[in-house]
């Protein structure tokens, strides 16, 4: 249970940049349920997922315009920015420097110029992972000396711009950092686990399953950033910027906070469940240790970087799948009053149904 339920204040205006993407539409979607008189403007690279509903307006942007995106803040003037855009995983360290350094900069300036209240920055709770174990870290734990990729270290950079900017002309700034997101929509975590039921490896399994991993459900998380941002708008509007001496597992303003669904499971009891429901009931049955599966994958990256293919094993698979990351999340159940909604089963449940309603969609298509 949450200790206490925090002040918050109702969100009457809000930009939410990324708005078109898994978790940005998910934000659109729980503001129009939670504060059903907040103006939306949804503003995204590209428009899809648009919603019909006379409170949401959509506009183009590209955060790695200046112009682009201040032009969009200046229309929409809202008191909150939600600002959850970033490229996908796995692409080349120069897109994420471009769209979530120099881009969170554009937003960071966007903001401050206009007269925002509130900016929220969707960071990852990958910005602490090095490889090594993470169990139960909370938000004392620092940056790695070496970041684990481009995507991360990019990640952990732009939070540090959005943080920063605490306290500039009056607005206040948190970063959320999430793992695992899953549900309705998702193109990166249950995909991925799909295609290995679909292409027939699930008796693979790497590593013992003795390591514990958080996912968190996307309707969980979207309302986690708009405890965020409402308890936030409170504090803006009575005591202000907190001192930034005072303990940060204390404050919300200019610090970090880990948000997952508190239900940390074993990394293949979770892959197990989504191939339950594809028919696969004995998964797992051939177990390689973690450095037999990373010389198998060292293998096939060589051999499909001469064939010009995407490799299906890699070792960054091999270790992701390995490690154990799990994140305590008492911070955001003492500020926010975060307690996630949906548990992990239900989320799962609702996740597949979706997953399978889009295939029948796709068969009948064809
Ligand atoms: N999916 C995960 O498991 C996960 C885990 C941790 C953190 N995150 C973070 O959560 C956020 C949302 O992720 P998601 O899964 O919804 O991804 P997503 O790809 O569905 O959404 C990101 C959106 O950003 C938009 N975008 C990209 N470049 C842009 C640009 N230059 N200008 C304007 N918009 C741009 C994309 O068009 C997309 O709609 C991201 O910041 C991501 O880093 C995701």
């Amino acid at each position: 249970m949450a200790s206490s339920t925090p002040n918050q204040t109702p969100i009457e205006s809000c930009l939410v940049i990324g708005g078109c993407g898994f978790l940005g539409s998910a934000i659109v979607t729980s503001l129009l349920s939670k504060h059903p008189k907040c103006r939306i403007t949804a503003a995204d690279i590209r428009l899809t997922n648009q919603l019909s509903n006379s409170n949401v307006t959509y506009v183009t942007v590209d955060i790695t315009d200046l112009g682009s995106i201040t032009s969009v803040v200046e229309n929409a003037k809202p008191q909150v920015v939600i600002h959850t855009a970033s490229p996908v995983h796995g692409l080349g360290r120069e897109i994420y420097m471009k769209v979530n350094v120099d881009g969170t900069k554009n937003v960071v300036k966007a903001c401050e110029s206009t007269g925002v209240k509130v900016m929220v920055y969707t960071s990852s709770a990958g910005v602490v992972y090095d490889g090594s174990p993470l169990i139960n870290v909370d938000e004392t734990e620092p940056f790695p000396i070496v970041p684990y990729d481009s995507y991360n270290e990019s990640k952990a950079i732009a939070e540090t711009v959005a943080l920063e900017a605490n306290g500039s002309n009056g607005m206040l700034t948190t970063a959320l950092r999430p793992a695992g997101i899953f549900g309705p929509g998702d193109r990166q975590v249950v995909p991925g686990f799909i295609n290995v039921a679909k292409n027939r490896q699930t008796q693979w399994q790497l590593g013992n399953n003795t390591n514990l991993f958080d996912f968190t459900y996307i309707d969980n998380l979207a309302i986690a950033h708009i405890l965020a941002a409402s308890v936030l708008l409170h504090q803006q509007s009575t005591t202000g910027v907190t001192d930034p001496s005072v303990d940060q597992k204390k404050h919300l303003d200019g610090t970090s906070i880990f948000i997952t669904n508190g239900q940390p499971v074993y990394f293949w009891d979770f892959a197990k469940a989504i191939w339950c429901h594809y028919g696969v009931y004995d998964a797992g049955s051939i177990v390689l240790s973690r450095n037999m599966g990373l010389v198998i994958a060292g293998l096939a990256e060589t051999f499909s970087k001469l064939m010009g293919r995407e490799p299906g094993l890699t070792r960054f698979r091999v270790k992701f799948s390995c490690a154990h990351r799990y994140f305590d999340i008492r911070k955001a159940k003492e500020l926010l009053g975060y307690e996630p909604e949906v548990s992990l089963t239900e989320g799962l449940r609702r996740c597949i149904e979706w997953f399978k309603a889009e295939e029948e969609k796709a068969a009948e298509k064809k």
